[in-house]
């Protein structure tokens, strides 16, 4: 632990949860928050699978957010259920949790998710995308109705994607920090390696351009990440079910593949700052989201 002699007194640190059913908008808060690309977004439902943790570091305290994937409450396989298992052990061990809902939209898809809510640990009720609503009145009577549902310690509408009241709601966060000392260095981001970012922007990529065609089981497995000086090679797999999704992804004469690889690229240059050589296979393995082993294998734990 870091607990050098510039730590100012009264320094608090402390985790984060994200909660929301998919597509609230966690991973676009998370990431306004932190102020730096981390977490994954697309306008598709389940896009983040993986526990993300976004670092924040100022002046007297360090946020450490932990993004969870979707409750997922459409189907029912053997991914889906790991989900929901990571959902409730990050909560329980948040100092605090951000509960997200969508400005006057509240389904059982919502209500689930406040099931999950544990009592000991506070939770902030987050109205976002309020954006979206143009009488502001007609929030007030939505955010009494979803207060009643759960002892919230407070409620911020907010707007991730218009940065409206980001900062009134990182101070709320603050107050439920306990006083510790920082646990990551003053410029980390994210304790995720390059390799799993190199994973997560690539599949970013796959579900922005392919779209609703293609099921979320599809996944990206890095075969090979290898450093070279200032150059990373990279190799990576994406792994869909049917032969028509390998067609989607390939695209006309390849076209579709070649902009993801691109794109991809272009943002692991940027997130790893210098050169990237990157190669995209595309690979068929049926039935893999059903095969609790299998999800092991690729790390769904
Ligand atoms: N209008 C508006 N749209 C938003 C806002 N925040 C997020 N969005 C959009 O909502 C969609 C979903 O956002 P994500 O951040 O991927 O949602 P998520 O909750 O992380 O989704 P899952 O990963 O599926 O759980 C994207 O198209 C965002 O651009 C907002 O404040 N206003």
């Amino acid at each position: 632990m870091n607990t050098s002699s510039s730590t100012p007194e009264n320094f608090r640190c402390g985790y984060i949860a994200i909660v929301g059913r998919p597509n609230v908008g966690k991973s676009t808060l998370m990431n306004v928050l932190i102020g730096a690309k981390v977490s994954i977004t697309s306008r598709k439902a389940q896009t983040t699978r993986h526990r993300i943790t976004g670092i924040q570091t100022v002046d007297d305290a360090q946020f450490i957010y932990v993004d969870t994937p979707g409750f997922q409450t459409r189907h029912s396989n053997a991914l889906n259920k790991t989900l929901n298992k990571t959902v409730t052990n990050t909560l329980i061990s948040a100092d605090v949790i951000l509960y997200l809902v969508e400005a006057g939209t509240f389904g059982p898809a919502d209500q689930q998710v406040v099931d999950l809510l544990p009592k000991e640990v506070p939770v902030i009720l987050v109205i976002n995308k309020s954006d979206r609503v143009k009488d502001k009145a007609a929030l007030m009577p939505f955010a009494q109705e979803i207060a009643a549902k759960h002892n919230f310690t407070a409620i911020v509408p907010v707007s991730a994607k218009l940065r409206f009241q980001v900062d009134a709601l990182q101070a709320e966060i603050k107050k439920y920090l306990p006083e510790n000392a920082p646990i990551f260095g003053p410029d980390d981001i994210t304790d995720r390696s390059e390799k799993f970012l190199a994973a997560e922007i690539v599949r970013e990529k796959v579900f922005r351009l392919v779209g609703d065609e293609l099921p979320y089981t599809s996944t990206v497995l890095i075969e090979q990440f290898e450093q070279e000086g200032d150059l990373r090679r990279i190799f990576a797999a994406v792994l869909v079910e049917r032969d028509t999704h390998k067609s989607m992804l390939i695209g006309n004469k390849g076209a579709r593949l070649k902009e993801i690889s691109t794109q991809s690229r272009l943002d692991m240059e940027k997130l790893f700052g210098g050169p990237v050589y990157l190669e995209i296979w595309i690979k068929v393995k049926s039935g893999w989201a059903d095969n609790e082993a299998g999800l092991r294998a690729y790390g769904y734990e």
